[in-house]
């Protein structure tokens, strides 16, 4: 396998407890868990949501971005995923990564510090440069979506 893209990360403020960095939990995954890194316990309504902090912040090489996607576990136990799922993290960010977290249930759902809340997965970005045109090349679906194929 080739040897794995570095990521510098700093961590955001100074605890006396710090959370252990994320990190691959199995030989292939491909994400890495987030932690909650608030103080204490915190409850969310039903339907309440919250940006969760991580305490870290990164930089990712020119090229890529960071994906936060929920994590299954959370979302089928408790009905708590990622509003803005998947969260985009900019290489050139480098502020605080946050976990935008909503609970879908109808019960409250304690979110403890420490908590894996989302999981980090890096990857490639294309990047491409839009150029004005009259018209665009035909196609046998042409302009027809949402569902056209199923009718
Ligand atoms: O789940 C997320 C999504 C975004 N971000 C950070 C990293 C990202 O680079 C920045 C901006 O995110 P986005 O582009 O999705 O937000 P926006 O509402 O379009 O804000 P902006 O105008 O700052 O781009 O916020 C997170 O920490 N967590």
């Amino acid at each position: 396998m080739a040897s794995p893209l570095t990521v510098k990360v700093v961590r955001v403020r100074a605890r006396p407890d710090p959370l252990p960095l994320p990190r691959y939990e199995t030989e292939l995954a491909a994400g890495m868990d987030l932690r909650a890194d608030i103080d204490g316990e915190r409850v969310l309504g039903p339907l309440e949501r919250m940006a969760v902090p991580t305490g870290l912040a990164l930089m990712l090489p020119a090229g890529y971005e960071g994906q936060v996607r929920p994590r299954s576990g959370l979302a089928l136990r408790h009905g708590v995923t990622l509003l803005n799922a998947p969260g985009t993290v900019d290489a050139d960010y480098r502020g605080e990564v946050q976990v935008i977290l909503i609970n879908l249930s109808n019960e409250p759902f304690t979110l403890r510090r420490g908590d894996r809340v989302a999981q980090l997965v890096v990857a490639p970005v294309t990047s491409v440069e839009l150029r004005e045109v009259e018209a665009l090349d035909a196609t046998s679906r042409g302009a027809n979506g949402f569902g056209s194929t199923g009718r």
